[in-house]
């Protein structure tokens, strides 16, 4: 079995895809973003797969755009695809807490938001995701938005944090919960390193579908978005 990573997104006819990313996405695609995922690819090969596709970077977009964010949280930054068009959806005093403990990926990242000129809505923390947002919760601050791109066995644990931190009636976006289509298929099909994700993600998408915390709805956008709207 191969370690490559397979190619992302539910679509399995790959001309319906080209066909969305073609015709709708990429002429809407900010310039600097194309340059990241450039950029990104020629740096990091294929962990091109960790940056969200075109078609789920305008979705977030107008999301963000349609709740009024102001004040948001990422985890899960790599090069900052995702954080870059967040910073570019938010108001000029939009705010937004990244965490990622991968500096060097971010750095490469900067660069664009400096260029975009939006650089000052971001608030990057160096560290582990866990002990960041046990320290939001303590410091009890308050978000509109939340989008988690890393670490999916701790998705559950994340939650729990999460709904301390996002406002009621606030949006909890969790990235690939189809993971690369694995979440249908059998455990010996899928690579070794991407098991206990897969495990962790069906898991965690039984477990949504019954909390009553939230309001749910998986968009099958790129790898599966499962927004989550806090209702309590
Ligand atoms: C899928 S990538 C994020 C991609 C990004 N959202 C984008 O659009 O380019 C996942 C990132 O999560 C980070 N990460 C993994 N585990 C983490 C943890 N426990 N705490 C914080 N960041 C973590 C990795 O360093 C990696 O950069």
């Amino acid at each position: 079995m191969s370690d490559e990573i397979p190619p992302k997104g539910i679509l399995k006819s790959e001309a319906l895809r080209q066909y969305i990313l073609e015709t709708s996405a990429y002429p809407r695609e900010h310039e600097l973003l194309k340059e990241l995922r450039k950029v990104t690819e020629e740096k990091f090969g294929n962990l091109i797969e960790m940056v969200i596709p075109v078609d789920e970077g305008i979705f977030l977009s107008m999301l963000l755009k349609i709740i009024n964010a102001k004040n948001t949280l990422e985890l899960g930054v790599f090069t900052g695809y995702s954080l870059l068009t967040t910073a570019l959806a938010l108001p000029e005093d939009g705010r937004i807490t990244a965490i990622d403990i991968d500096k060097e990926a971010y750095e490469v990242g900067l660069e664009f938001m400096k260029k975009a000129g939006v650089d000052h809505k971001i608030n990057f923390i160096y560290c582990d995701g866990m002990e960041v947002l046990d320290k939001l919760v303590n410091d009890n601050q308050e978000f509109d938005f939340i989008f988690a791109d890393a670490d999916k066995p701790n998705y559950v644990n994340f939650l729990e944090r999460f709904l301390k931190l996002v406002k009621v009636g606030g949006i909890i976006a969790f990235d690939n919960t189809l993971w690369f289509s694995f979440v249908v298929e059998e455990e010996e099909s899928v690579p070794e390193f991407m098991r206990e994700s897969r495990a962790a993600l069906i898991e965690f998408n039984k477990k949504l579908a019954f909390d009553p915390r939230v309001e749910i709805s998986q968009i099958s956008v790129g790898d599966g978005v499962t927004l989550c709207r806090r209702l309590v």
